[in-house]
């Protein structure tokens, strides 16, 4: 057993120490992202709080403890036949959702846990609306994964939400296919680990053609810098001669959005958790006429009854779009 705060490495390989593919430090169990090769960890450093450093030659890791044993959980779906629940009315279901998810961090203060348990509750409440909107028959979800904000948060937490986000991939591929779920990606991809931004680009060419459902993820996104960039390519198009100045219209701007990637570009409902009434930069064109729902909730506690009183509020919500 070692002091809380050693500074010295505590496994080293190739020194006759035998690492376990979940290493123990101070008789506690730590998880191992999955791409992480337990021979090319060069040591492991607890760090203040519960979470440990370990690194390799070419990264740092951060360590969380591993709670008992979890079976990883695989998005279950249901028929395309969409099975409303009773409380809602099909005629005015929301095609598009978009979801801040805020509240993981808090979720794991408040429990005494990492943040790094925050974000992989958080990707369990974003797996079961996946599977709530493919049951009652919303067609879109737009979630807010990963903002041009959040990369100035601690180096260890946004490697650690780059790895969720590399998993996540990998381990849902298989069941986008087999469920006709289109992923597509917002933001500025070019900002990504190469790795990643490699799966991401394969994970949306694979999957462009499902039409049953699509799970837009916002990642390195912000709603100014999706303006920003709409605005360049305009502005390239006038240089080229290719259209006047006069050309640029609203829907000539919707059309250069990274939102042109779905039939149904504004959101129809956005919901944000955790009690905050902000929309921190979130697709700020598409946002116009959608309607807001703000949850008490923090994310990793939204679940069925969360979503389905978000739901009845906006199907009670009259929507004239300032007419
Ligand atoms: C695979 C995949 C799409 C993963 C997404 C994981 C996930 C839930 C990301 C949320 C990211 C984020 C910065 C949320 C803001 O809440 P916060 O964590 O900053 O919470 P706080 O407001 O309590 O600090």
């Amino acid at each position: 057993m070692i002091s809380s705060l050693s500074p010295q490495p505590l496994i080293k390989p190739n020194t006759g120490t035998t690492l376990s593919p979940i290493p123990h430090v101070q008789n506690q169990r730590f998880k191992l992202a999955s791409h992480v090769c337990p021979s090319e960890l060069l040591s492991i450093r607890k760090r203040p709080g519960s979470a440990c450093a370990a690194t390799t030659q070419h990264r740092r890791y951060l360590l969380f403890p591993a709670e008992e044993e979890e079976e990883e959980r695989e998005v279950k779906f249901t028929s395309d036949a969409p099975a409303l629940a009773e409380e809602l009315q099909r005629e005015s279901m929301p095609r598009h959702v978009a979801v801040i998810m805020d509240g993981n961090r808090r979720w794991a203060h408040l429990r005494g846990l990492p943040v790094g348990s925050g974000y992989e509750a958080g990707v369990k409440s974003l797996k079961t609306l996946v599977e709530l909107c493919c049951k009652w028959g919303i067609r879109v979800l737009t979630v807010f994964a990963f903002s041009s904000d959040n990369w100035f948060r601690p180096e260890v937490e946004v490697e650690f939400l780059m790895s969720l986000l590399e998993s996540g991939v990998k381990e849902e591929k298989e069941s986008f296919i087999r469920e006709r779920i289109r992923i597509s990606v917002i933001g500025d991809t070019s900002k990504l680990p190469k790795r990643l931004e490699e799966l991401v680009i394969n994970v949306v060419e694979t999957t462009k053609n499902n039409t049953r459902f699509q799970l837009i993820v916002a990642v390195s996104y912000s709603g100014q810098y999706d303006l920003v960039q709409a605005c360049q390519r305009i502005a390239m198009k006038v240089k080229d001669g290719l259209i006047e100045p006069n050309d640029v219209s609203e829907s000539l701007i919707e059309q250069e959005l990274e939102t042109n990637c779905t039939e149904f570009p504004y959101p129809d409902l956005l919901i944000r958790t955790s009690g905050e009434l902000r929309i921190s930069n979130f697709m700020l064109w598409q946002l116009a006429y959608t309607e807001l729902f703000f949850s008490q909730s923090l994310w990793p506690d939204f679940g069925e009854a969360e979503f389905l009183e978000a739901l009845k509020s906006f199907q009670q919500r009259r929507r004239h779009y300032g007419k």
